[in-house]
């Protein structure tokens, strides 16, 4: 995707910048369960993978219902039979709380496996969707219809059952037909596992079923009739399990495609670089901007000491540079990449050329999108007039400098909330111009903000279309008012 995009860059930290925004705190080691003790025989990891898929098989492919879009969250789906257990609550209790939008693919990701191509975008639902969550009870035909209606082939069907049952397992007291009481310390909550390593990403869901020693409840099940799995593996003659079997290269890139269609996704690269926290600010006086930020590029050698410079443009028609400054080398993604991070120098540009758009150049690579560039906006930005109040109950200021040309309407502060169905929403603050406080360049507009801890970017209402700017501050990041 082309940078700035406030939707990608926000599901693209989630996913790689696992030391600052990631969740794979909570699926480290793959074996942690964080609603029971040790040795309950479940995983975190488990419990979302599953639930993704119960999220995204009510989707009808015909008449576009369905899908990924969180409507497991309502309790009348979890109160389906077809969505038996506490592991769509677990989920949704940590993923809901850690992130803005409902990220699954991650827990496939960390536990080893193929790497997942995602897109964002997915919408959260306002009800719940019609039932559609395939059972072990059901036989073969209606399961291959199943999957039909959620857009899968026979034998996509048998890859994506493999893919999910490398996880987790059958618990007893779910379905207490399928698993016997284990009696187990080591697996207090009876939970009969689908393959040997079942905190882990492998082919061993294969080698076991075609080997003939599988123990997968849904394979060699005392009741046959809810062996659904061994039918579905079963249903081509074994020919998906056999190959699945023979080569775990194939098993995971198959998982990584099933996996990735099932999220809905479609594949994108890494890309190679990516500004982080671009911060403009307007000083006091008005007369200059600050401009800091952060860069990050992925995979970059370290066996030697990097020259990288930011290049902008403004708009006065002149070009600019600067060496930016080695920071941190973080490893994300189960190790698979590396980010190494430059810091700015804190430069500060003159606010009537102000800034358009910035490049980079890496040792001898230039670094612009394919020739578009970093597109910047200094019209609607930080006021360094902003400030906060420290005491007791923190307060503070919060204000926007808006450029002369821009006559909005309305200037507000965005900040998250939830709407009575649980879905992200978006909440406006509305500021105030302040007569008097602007210059030729730049008008100011501010209000009081007496939730501290809330992060606001900015927006604006200009000829009747709201637009925003995703620098994302809160009066934390600002001076102490002057009392
Ligand atoms: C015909 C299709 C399927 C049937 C009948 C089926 C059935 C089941 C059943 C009965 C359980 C036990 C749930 C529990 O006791 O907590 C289970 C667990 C699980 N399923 Fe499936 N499943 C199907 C397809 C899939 C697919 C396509 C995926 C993902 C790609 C998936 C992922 C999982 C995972 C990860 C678990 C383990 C959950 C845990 O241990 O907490 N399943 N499945």
């Amino acid at each position: 995707y082309v940078w700035p995009s406030p939707q990608l860059d926000a599901l693209e930290s989630i996913r790689f910048d696992q030391d600052r925004n990631g969740i794979n705190a909570l699926i480290t080691p793959c074996s942690l369960f964080i609603f029971a003790a040790p040795g309950s025989g479940r995983s975190n990891a488990a419990d979302w993978i599953r639930t993704a898929y119960h999220d995204m098989a009510t989707h009808n492919i015909t008449d576009g219902t369905g899908g990924m879009d969180a409507s497991i969250r309502f309790a009348e789906e979890q109160a389906r039979p077809e969505d038996v257990g506490d592991g769509f609550q677990n989920t949704l209790a940590v993923l809901l709380a850690v992130s803005n939008r409902y990220v699954s693919s991650t827990s496939a990701i960390s536990i080893g496996g193929p790497e997942i191509a995602f897109r964002g975008g997915r919408v959260d639902a306002a009800v719940p969707n019609l039932p559609g969550v395939p059972e072990p009870q059901q036989d073969i035909e209606s399961h291959i219809a199943a999957f039909a209606r959620q857009g899968f082939t026979q034998t996509e069907m048998i890859g994506l059952v493999a893919c999910g049952h490398t996880f987790g397992g059958v618990q007893h007291a779910l379905f207490p037909d399928i698993v016997p009481e284990l009696n187990d310390p080591n697996n207090a909550q009876s939970v009969s596992h689908f393959d040997s390593t079942f905190v882990t990403f492998d082919n061993n869901v294969a080698t076991e079923y075609i080997s003939g020693t599988t123990q997968n409840p849904l394979v060699v099940g005392l009741n046959d009739t809810t062996n659904s799995d061994k039918r579905i593996f079963g249903s081509d003659g074994n020919a998906t399990m056999a190959s699945f079997a023979n080569s775990a290269s194939l098993f995971a890139s198959t998982c990584a495609n099933l996996i990735a269609r099932m999220v809905d996704t479609v594949p994108t690269g890494v890309q190679l670089t990516d500004p982080d926290n671009v911060d403009l600010t307007l000083s006091v006086d008005q007369k200059t901007i600050q401009f800091t930020g952060a860069l990050r590029v992925w995979n970059l050698p370290q066996t030697t000491t990097h020259n990288v410079r930011v290049l902008w443009d403004d708009r006065a028609g002149g070009t600019n540079n600067a060496s930016l400054v080695q920071n941190k080398v973080v490893t994300s993604s189960s190790g698979r990449n590396t980010a190494t991070w430059f810091n700015f120098p804190t430069l500060t540009l003159d606010a009537s050329a102000g800034i358009t758009n910035m490049r980079f150049a890496i040792d001898n690579t230039v670094e612009d999108q394919g020739g578009v560039g970093f597109a910047i906006q200094d019209d609607l930005i930080w006021s360094n007039t902003s400030c906060i109040n420290d005491g007791p109950t923190v307060t503070g200021q919060l204000a926007i400098a808006v450029r002369n040309d821009l006559a909005p309407t309305r200037v507000y502060l965005e900040s998250l909330g939830r709407d009575n169905v649980d879905r992200p929403i978006v909440v406006e603050t509305e500021l105030a111009l302040q007569p008097g406080a602007g210059n030729a360049l730049y008008a100011v507009w501010s209000g009081a903000i007496t939730n501290a801890q809330q992060d606001f970017t900015i927006g604006a209402e200009i000829g009747g279309v709201k637009v925003t700017r995703n620098d994302i501050r809160s009066v934390f990041n600002f001076p102490p008012c002057a009392t």
